[in-house]
């Protein structure tokens, strides 16, 4: 007989620990509050952008641009809402349309929604685009209205083509009573490069930049949150200067603070500690250094990881501290290759790789001088190996190198 532990109160023994948390929600990205501190210029000069829609007037479409975790989603519908609520306080047909082109990410998919915002049945494939986009202009231009459409992320929308974007700039010809407008959103400051002149220009007729905050800035949005988020005493005296001043480094990421106050938390609540603690920001930040880490190595081309598995095994053959240089690297590249039936890239290439996975923090490599030999670059491992080794192993096509090290791998050394 299989003898089961038993499990009664399992859940109750857990929730009777006192939280330290009053409502940890708060912490989440979903969450907006109700004001948004040190951002009066960029809501001011986007109300005084949109307030002709109070008009009945067109306004001038935006482009928001500023890096990640500056406030620009929050911001743009923090002011979408109180148009919306302006306009129905004041009677007038004002609507606000926001659209996450990460997720919605086909011009399709783009159409459907608005023409489903306003209630015309459009399946979510299959009609022919024109179509769509037939449905929407009818089903605005019933009444007088000003349209106001929100797209977040939009350089997303654009890997895909900008005809789209094209249509919707040009919208406002084929209409009668209603009238659009747009807000295009994006932290990728060059994606308008990439665009039609034409859709560049009428697009960016008002830009608004959205500069990173400050460590003080980052404390006051921390302190704000926290009151909500934590029960009186929860917090250590150094835990928000600290979230602040690691966010701060980072680039003045508000959302990065805001995660590493809630993962500093957990990491006090695990361990059933009264109060969070210096040393809890200090894990929580290594930890979502870690998790960043994963994500990123997890979506590299198979290329690169082969790449980066030849320097964790190079890392890991009892050679700590001793930096891997390129010349080895791409020795047991080739031999990685070789045995999971790969094409071998020539060096110059594999090189290239190297220094992409330089850029994204997985690895450091620097030139050194070798005298008369010439220069090497030496590379070093900027990510746990043992996490990193897992993640690339969880890949199908890397799976078979599991025991390299043990046969092949260790010949070569021996
Ligand atoms: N000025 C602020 N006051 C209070 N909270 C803020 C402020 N700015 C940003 N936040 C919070 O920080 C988090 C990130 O903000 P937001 O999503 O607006 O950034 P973003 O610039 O749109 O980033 P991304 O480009 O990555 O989408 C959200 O939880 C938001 O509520």
């Amino acid at each position: 007989m299989i003898k089961t532990q038993s499990l009664d109160g399992l859940f109750e023994k857990l929730l009777e620990g006192k939280s330290i948390f009053k409502n940890k929600e708060v912490l989440r990205p979903s969450y907006t509050p109700d004001l948004l501190l040190h951002r009066n210029e960029q809501i001011n000069g986007l109300a005084t952008i949109l307030v002709s829609a109070l008009r009945g007037e067109t306004p001038s479409n935006v482009l928001i641009y500023g890096k990640t975790g500056t406030g620009k989603t929050a911001v743009t519908r923090y002011v979408g809402k109180e148009l919306e609520r302006v306009s129905e306080e004041k009677s007038l047909f004002c609507s606000v349309v926001y659209i996450n082109c990460e997720v919605i990410d086909t011009q399709y998919r783009l159409l459907a929604n608005l023409a489903r915002h306003f209630e015309e049945e459009v399946p979510m494939t299959g009609w022919p685009t024109d179509q769509v986009f037939m449905k929407f202009k009818e089903a605005i231009d019933s009444k007088e209205q000003v349209i106001i459409i929100i797209l977040d992320e939009i350089d997303k929308l654009i890997k895909k083509g900008d005809d789209v974007l094209y249509n919707l700039s040009r919208i406002n010809t084929d209409l009668r009573r209603a009238k659009v407008s747009m807000i295009g959103v994006s932290n990728d400051l060059k994606f308008t490069e990439f665009l039609d002149p034409r859709v560049k220009s009428s697009l960016g007729e008002e830009e608004l930049i959205f500069p990173p905050y400050d460590a003080e800035q980052i404390s006051d949005i921390l302190k704000q949150r926290a009151k909500m988020a934590y029960n009186e005493g929860a917090l250590g005296e150094m835990v928000i200067p600290l979230c602040a001043a690691f966010a701060a480094q980072e680039h003045g990421d508000a959302r990065r603070a805001l995660d590493l106050l809630r993962v500093s938390g957990e990491i006090a609540e695990r361990e059933n500690q009264p109060q969070v603690l210096e040393e809890h920001v200090r894990r929580a930040q290594e930890k979502i250094e870690i998790d960043r880490v994963v994500e990123v190595v997890r979506t590299l081309p198979t290329q690169s990881k082969l790449v980066l598995y030849s320097i964790i095994l190079l890392r890991s053959r009892g050679r700590e501290g001793k930096n891997v240089t390129t010349g080895e690297m791409y020795n047991v590249y080739r031999q990685l290759c070789h045995h999971i039936d790969v094409d071998i890239l020539t060096q110059r290439r594999v090189t290239d790789l190297m220094s992409e996975l330089d850029m994204l923090g997985i690895v450091n490599a620097v030139v050194v001088s070798k005298g008369r030999y010439g220069r090497t670059k030496e590379i070093s491992l900027s990510v746990p190996v043992e996490n990193t080794r897992k993640v690339l192993l969880e890949d199908y096509r890397l799976k078979p190198l599991v025991d390299f090290k043990t046969s092949a791998f260790s010949k070569m050394f021996s």
